[in-house]
């Protein structure tokens, strides 16, 4: 049959008799295709004009448009024949490019779409959270190098970027990192970065004033969005449908998304399926806890960025190896125990000293000397690998008791404050060389070995808890 043959013509100028239209295949459609898939996938459509057998709509994105005609095409047809208006074919358009009052009529050029505002319009960026200022370490390097790759602009064949970790590791600092230095590079990218709390308000707001199409332009004309903190939209199942939608959009125009989380997309509870298999359709990046290295590093260079604005700030020998050895929680408490000390140190205009610091500091040291104990570590970590105590502690040196022991020697020396010595004692009396050596195999297995990563942040956490 060709086109338009035994077929009506609904003229969209009518606007009237095609929303009409819409409404009673939509009706149609939400008892045929079952709620969850009307909402996904039927609810975002419009239908613009059925011209000669021809029905036009438009759709938020390409992937949602071409998802639909495999999958609904049928349903769709059906329901516009017993609504009075047969048609032979459906056709997608982009939302924007047909004007549904007016399709039928004549071409209406698209609205411009607002300007996406520059970043620290979105979310003031901190001056500080650059690249220059960020420390690698194996805790942080894939997750650097990465971030990196998207700040320098060019094709980087994943999306979205997913960093995730636990907090006070540097991811804010890695996202915003990006946001700067495309800044720099490029002032015409139009990068958009706010946290997921401020994406719900947002579209919270534009709900309520009416201005859902506003919001959904500002969102789509950015060359790249950043989302800090992505779990906060679980569990909020409207705003987590519109990130679908502008995610989906986003990445069907080829624009970069960079995602953060406390946990891994799958680990995320209350997220539709769909939605965890799109976060983690791109690269998957853990930020690891910062190891001694790290954690020293990033002293070193916060006190050479305080010493530029202060030179006469004075520090003994040993204090930052002290606090590097003692605060071990997060990179932000460190720092923060850093700035504490050097403003008590101005105040009373000495040098920073142990003494100083231990007397300043009392509250977070008590804090960070855990009250997590080696026998506790040991206990947890054979029940994780499900081998006996005795075969942890023990002389056996078969890879299955090995690579625990190592483990638990790791966590030992990170999550106490024990010194080698002490905790070779409590390893069967094994040498401090032995525990150097399992803390560093596990070190270097962190940057390499995702399955050991994992291990670890689900133990600490299980331990800090
Ligand atoms: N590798 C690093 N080098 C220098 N500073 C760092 C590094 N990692 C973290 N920091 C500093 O530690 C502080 C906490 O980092 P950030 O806010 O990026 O953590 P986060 O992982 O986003 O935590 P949260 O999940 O709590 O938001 C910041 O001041 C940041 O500059």
């Amino acid at each position: 049959m060709a086109d338009g043959a035994g077929f009506g013509t609904i003229h969209a100028d009518s606007a009237e008799g095609v929303d009409a239209l819409w409404g009673r295949v939509r009706a149609t459609l939400r008892e045929r295709v079952g709620a969850g898939s009307f909402q996904s996938w039927i609810a975002p459509l419009r239908l613009a004009s059925v011209e000669e057998g021809v029905a036009t709509l438009t759709v938020p994105t390409a992937f949602l448009g071409s998802y639909v005609a495999r999958n609904f095409q049928d349903a769709i047809l059906a329901a516009l024949a017993e609504a009075g208006a047969p048609s032979s074919r459906l056709v997608f358009a982009p939302q924007g490019r047909v004007a549904p009052q007016a399709a039928a009529a004549a071409p209406v050029a698209p609205a411009p779409a607002p300007q996406a505002e520059p970043a620290e319009e979105a979310m003031r960026l901190d001056p500080r959270l650059v690249f220059d200022r960020f420390v690698v370490g194996k805790s942080n390097e894939l997750a650097y190098a990465a971030a990196r790759r998207i700040a320098e602009g060019n094709a980087v064949g994943f999306n979205p970027l997913f960093l995730h970790g636990g907090v006070g590791l540097g991811k804010t600092h890695l996202m915003q990192a990006i946001a700067h230095e495309m800044r720099a590079r490029r002032p015409q990218t139009r990068v958009l970065y706010l946290s997921a709390e401020q994406f719900m308000i947002r579209f919270v707001t534009a709900l309520r004033d009416r201005k859902m199409m506003d919001f959904k332009q500002v969102f789509r004309a950015v060359d790249v969005l950043m989302v800090d903190d992505i779990q906060f939209i679980a569990g909020k199942d409207s705003t987590q449908e519109e990130f679908f939608h502008t995610f989906n959009a986003l990445v069907d125009q080829g624009k970069q998304i960079v995602l953060t989380a406390d946990r891994s997309p799958v680990e995320i509870a209350a997220l539709e399926e769909r939605v965890t298999s799109r976060l983690q359709s791109g690269l998957v990046v853990q930020v690891n806890p910062a190891d001694y290295e790290l954690r020293l590093g990033v002293l070193q260079s916060k006190v050479a960025a305080a010493r530029a604005a202060d030179p006469s700030l004075r520090i003994a020998d040993g204090v930052l190896d002290f606090l590097a050895a003692r605060v071990t929680s997060n990179l932000r408490v460190l720092e923060g125990a850093l700035t504490r000390l050097c403003a008590q140190a101005s105040l009373v205009g000495r040098e920073i000293t142990l003494d100083l610091a231990r007397d300043c500091l009392g509250d977070v040291l008590r804090a960070s000397d855990r009250k997590v104990s080696i026998e506790e570590i040991q206990r947890r970590v054979a029940e994780h690998y499900h081998i006996r105590l005795a075969d942890l502690i023990g002389p056996k040196r078969l890879r299955s008791f090995a690579r625990p022991r190592q483990v638990a020697m790791y966590l030992s020396k990170t999550m106490t404050s024990r010194s080698l010595p002490d905790i070779g004692r409590r390893f069967g009396g094994r040498d401090h060389t032995t525990i150097m050596h399992g803390v560093r195999k596990i070190e270097e297995l962190l940057g390499t070995d995702s399955q050991i990563a994992d291990d670890l942040d689900l133990l600490k956490r299980a331990l800090e808890s």
